[in-house]
């Protein structure tokens, strides 16, 4: 076999997608045709989510109707909380966590075992894990820091209700609407690795549970969606450093580390979702009067440009913007699955409607023809 290898899949299309459309080139961003800057602040979070899922905005008894089927399920089924409890006393990280309680998801499913193959089979699935992941989340966070667990409220927005569960207070809406707007940017990008993830575990007819762990996985890791919390824990490096903010990424480079938050496999230019995100970071900076972390970020920027090339992709400006929120740096990626889970859903159901079991090549350049040794004379 003669092999054009692609390790990376770079470029390779592996079918149409209604849902979100990600034009590299020109740095634009569109979910069913809506730019992200048309959407980010100006629709909820649950309005994106609805128009991914069935393909137009809400009305409001639409909206009113897809909002209660989410709050009905944000309470966590057992055996979460037990579950969460034991975890707590074990796992580091809350992206662990998060993974190994959805994937137990399953066992509180009466119909998991009908939720693959079909979008009618698994929209109850789906409904349940996108209410239920930010419960998850915040009871996992209360537990670890020796909190009670707040209960969900149904009378708060999906982004609200998180913080709300999180912290015990209800929110400034200042900083629930930019929860909202940061879930609205993160919800879906083409066939990113944790999406593509989804859809192999899907492609087998595996449950939405399974399919989803697997996302979930793919996003923990640092060249996906882990860059956020790295960014943070970079910008902190560099201001107990004593160089800097260029001489510290100038140094990484040197060594041959990769700058968390920058670059893309898609994105040629600035990830449109970073202007965004840019704004309110700096914003928010400026009315909490901490604008160290925003300096940092844009002294960074400016420098890997101009040596590197590279721009920011999502991840670079949401972590100095979550700083400024006071969201512990462990749960940016969590945060980020939130948003995302959604997507992924909605990648699930385009998958049925056409499956095929996805199946690259490997080519084998091994040896050929081996006999074996019998083990005692090895
Ligand atoms: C939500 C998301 O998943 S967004 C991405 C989040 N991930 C990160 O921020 C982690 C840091 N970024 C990276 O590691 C990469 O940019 C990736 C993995 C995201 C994309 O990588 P690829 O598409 O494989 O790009 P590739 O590795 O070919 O890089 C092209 C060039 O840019 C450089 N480059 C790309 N990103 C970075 C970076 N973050 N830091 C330093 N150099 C970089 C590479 O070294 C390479 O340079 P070279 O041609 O001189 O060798
Ligand atoms: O598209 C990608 O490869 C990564 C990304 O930005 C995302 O998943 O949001």
């Amino acid at each position: 076999m003669t092999a054009d290898y692609n390790p990376g899949l770079d470029g390779i299309v592996l079918g149409p997608t209604e849902l979100s459309g990600v034009d590299g080139e020109a740095g634009v961003l569109t979910y069913r045709g809506y730019p992200i800057e048309e959407l980010a602040g100006t629709v909820s979070y649950e309005e994106t989510v609805y128009l991914l899922w069935y393909g137009e905005l809400p009305t409001t008894a639409e909206l009113d109707a897809f909002s209660e089927k989410l709050t009905a399920n944000r309470a966590l089924p057992e055996p979460l909380p037990t579950l969460l409890a034991e975890l707590v006393k074990s796992n580091d990280d809350p992206m662990d966590a998060v993974r190994t309680a959805v994937s137990a998801l399953t066992a509180s499913d009466p119909d998991a075992g009908e939720a693959a193959g079909s979008r009618d089979d698994t929209e109850g699935a789906a409904i349940r894990l996108t209410a239920v992941l930010p419960t998850i989340i915040a009871t996992y966070v209360r537990l670890r820091d020796g909190d009670e667990p707040v209960d969900p409220r149904d009378d708060l927005g999906h982004a609200a209700n998180f913080l709300y569960m999180l912290t015990g207070e209800e929110p400034e809406p200042v900083v629930a609407d930019t929860l909202d707007m940061a879930l609205v940017l993160h919800l879906d990008h083409g066939i990113n690795a944790s999406t593509f993830s989804g859809k192999v575990n899907a492609s087998t007819l595996a449950t939405v549970y399974s399919s989803v762990t697997g996302s979930l996985a793919a996003l923990s890791g640092p060249l996906h969606g882990g860059a956020n919390a790295d960014v943070m824990r970079m910008l902190q490096a560099v201001d107990a450093s004593d160089k800097s903010p260029t001489e510290w990424v100038d140094d990484a480079i040197a060594r041959g580390d990769r700058i968390p938050g920058f670059g893309h496999r898609v994105y040629q230019v600035k990830d449109p979702r970073a202007i965004v995100l840019q704004e309110r970071s700096k914003a928010l900076a400026e009315a909490a009067g901490e604008t160290k972390w925003y300096e940092y970020s844009t002294e960074i920027e400016g420098y890997l440009a101009e040596e590197k090339g590279i721009k920011p992709n999502v991840d670079f400006y949401s972590s100095s913007m979550y700083y400024v929120m006071d969201i512990p740096i462990d749960i940016y990626t969590p945060i980020f699955a939130i948003s995302r889970m959604a997507g992924w859903l909605a990648h699930l159901f385009e998958q049925y409607e056409d499956n095929r079991l996805i199946r690259p090549l490997g080519d084998y350049v091994g040896e050929h023809g081996k006999t074996v040794t019998p083990l005692d004379e090895r």
